[in-house]
């Protein structure tokens, strides 16, 4: 059997109503983290184009700067410089530079000067050496270091790789280097070891393959030799002394933790900002790496920028905006839910249990209607409450009825005859009561036994209810006495009523078979009367006819 008539079929049910819910809130879950995630991306991505576009710009205006201040910084010596450099210049151009062996060039320097000349060279190990060209002393080797960058040096210039150029005396090998010429204080003249514009270029080449963009920039580029750190382009104010070579040296104990960072945004050779830097927006980016020769040593081009709105502010913004979003969207999902539970199961539930409560019928509309265990269990309450009414009803019946005539017992007498007692007062119409009780019933009982008893008590029940009005009440008053009330009828119909209903049980086949008859006992309600009042004066009545000779009608009116 369906648990449910047709019209009673469920339409949603709380777990689908949840589904439903639960899935609209991750579909907007899910919504704001994409369209978040893809704004993210798309910031991060806008941020990187910015650092490349600042690189680019930066990186050129970097080195444009620094030979721009070397040269400033050349230019602006005392003339002694000026007049060295020109009869070095001189001196290389009447001579040509057939001799591009740099101890010579150095040692030939030194007797056209008459000065000094010292040779500085920076070693891929970043170790400075410095020989002294006197002009009248050969050259000197043998310091620490000096073999391998030796070498290098006259690979360069055996390989004519020479340029001569202001204002200063450059000699640059495509390799890697040039040397600049220029008064070193009292102590004679200094060629320094350089980068050359070939190797800025081959520095260039592996940055625009990654760099497209220009924009302003403000920052530093950085040079790092086999992973250590070498020294900034641009001239720093506190090398700005001729005894630059010492500072070179000195520079990488002083910045060992700057040295760090360049370390690691090597390592990750890309855009690094150092999580613990006290400048939150600098950031150090990897721009290419140069191999200077067959045994390992390289140069890495790092650049420290200064970014106006760092891209990760940008993005960190949109994270908290996504997770506010997100949050919002819980505790909104949260309240709406809330408000479901309230609307649709909390409220309908409460007013189930209160109907129940009362036993009144639960009304089927609403969120009662649409929602399946709402509509079922509604809908067996209010089954379980008609058939309780049933039942109560039935018992009620039973508990006002004689089992065995079927008509009104004792207690359902009492009750109707204060019901018709009120009615009465209330009307004013009268109420009549007759007492009936069969004569010598006893010895009927005794011949026959009950059950033929029994039968006859049916019997005049039957002839009782059929011989009076439909408006009037029958009951058993108990064993063989019976109540009979007659509303609106007065003495006289009361009297003529009883008359016709003896008559009728005296002529009752059964009755008169076994030669029963029946007294009557008569009376009517005084309007001071209380119920009581009436049955005792009935029974008065009644007591009379069976003294008076039984099979009769006595009547007790109102004194
Ligand atoms: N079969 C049967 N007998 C009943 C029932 N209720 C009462 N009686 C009998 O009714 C008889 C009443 O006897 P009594 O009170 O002496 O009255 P009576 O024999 O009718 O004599 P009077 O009323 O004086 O005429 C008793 O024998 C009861 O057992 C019943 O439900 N069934």
């Amino acid at each position: 059997m369906a648990l449910f008539p047709a019209r009673y079929r469920p339409r949603i049910g709380v777990g689908a109503l949840l589904l439903i819910g639960i899935g609209f809130l991750l579909a907007a879950l899910v919504a704001i983290l994409t369209i978040g995630g893809a704004i993210l991306l798309d910031r991060q991505q806008a941020h990187d184009q910015r650092v490349n576009a600042v690189l680019a710009e930066g990186v050129r205006a970097e080195l444009r700067a620094g030979y721009a201040e070397l040269e400033r910084f050349l230019e602006a010596r005392e003339p002694r410089y000026r007049r060295a450099h020109e009869k070095a210049r001189q001196t290389i151009e009447e001579r040509g530079i057939e001799e591009t062996d740099l101890e010579a060039l150095a040692k030939r320097l030194s007797e056209e000067l008459g000065d000094p000349v010292h040779v500085y060279i920076v070693t891929p190990e970043l170790r400075i050496s410095r020989t002294t060209f006197e002009p009248d002393e050969g050259l000197d080797f043998t310091m620490e270091g000096m073999e391998d960058a030796h070498g290098m040096l006259k690979t360069a210039l055996a390989e004519d790789q020479v340029l001569i150029g202001p204002p200063t005396l450059e000699l640059v090998s495509r390799e890697f280097r040039f040397y600049t010429y220029g008064p070193l204080g009292d102590d004679g003249y200094a060629l320094e070891l350089g980068l050359s514009p070939a190797f800025i270029d081959e520095v260039f080449r592996g940055m625009e393959e990654r760099l497209d963009q220009r924009a302003l920039y403000e920052g530093e580029l950085f040079f790092l030799v086999n992973g250590q750190w070498l020294i900034s382009l641009g001239l720093d104010p506190a090398l700005q002394e001729l005894n630059k070579a010492k500072a070179f040296a000195e520079v990488p104990t002083q910045q060992d933790q700057k040295l760090e960072r360049f370390q690691r945004a090597v390592g990750q050779r890309g855009l690094y900002r150092p999580e613990t830097t006290d400048q939150p927006r600098s950031y150090y980016a990897w721009l290419n790496r140069i191999e200077l020769d067959d045994d390992g040593h390289h140069l890495d081009i790092l650049a420290r920028l200064e970014m106006q709105h760092p891209g990760s502010e940008d993005v960190r913004k949109i994270w908290i905006a996504v997770l506010v979003g997100t949050g919002g969207l819980v505790v909104l999902a949260t309240a709406l839910f809330h408000q479901m539970a309230r609307r649709l199961l909390v409220t309908p539930l409460r007013q189930t249990a209160q109907a129940a409560a009362a036993r009144q019928t639960v009304p089927i509309h609403g969120p009662v209607r649409w929602i399946h265990e709402l509509r079922l269990l509604a809908w067996q309450i209010n089954r379980g409450l008609a058939r309780s009414r049933r039942e109560i009803h039935a018992l009620d019946q039973q508990a006002q009825h004689d089992r065995l005539t079927g008509l009104l017992n004792r207690s359902g007498l009492d009750q109707q005859i204060a019901t018709q007692v009120a009615q009465h007062q209330e009307t004013g119409k009268p109420l009549a009561m007759l007492l009936i009780d069969l004569d010598h019933f006893k010895r009927v009982n005794d011949e026959h036994g009950h059950a033929v008893g029994d039968k006859i008590l049916r019997h005049l029940a039957d002839q009782l209810r059929a011989g009076v009005r439909e408006a009037d009440i029958v009951g058993r008053w108990g064993g063989e006495e019976f109540v009979i009330l007659l509303p609106a009828t007065g003495l006289d119909g009361a009297q003529q009523s009883a008359d016709k209903l003896r008559r009728a049980l005296a002529d009752h086949p059964v009755l008169r078979q076994h030669g029963l008859t029946a007294s009557f006992g008569v009376s009517v309600l005084a309007s001071e009367d209380s119920d009581r009042d009436l049955f005792e004066r009935a029974d008065c009545a009644l007591y009379a006819a069976k003294h008076q000779g039984r099979n009769r009608v006595s009547i007790v009116s109102p004194s």
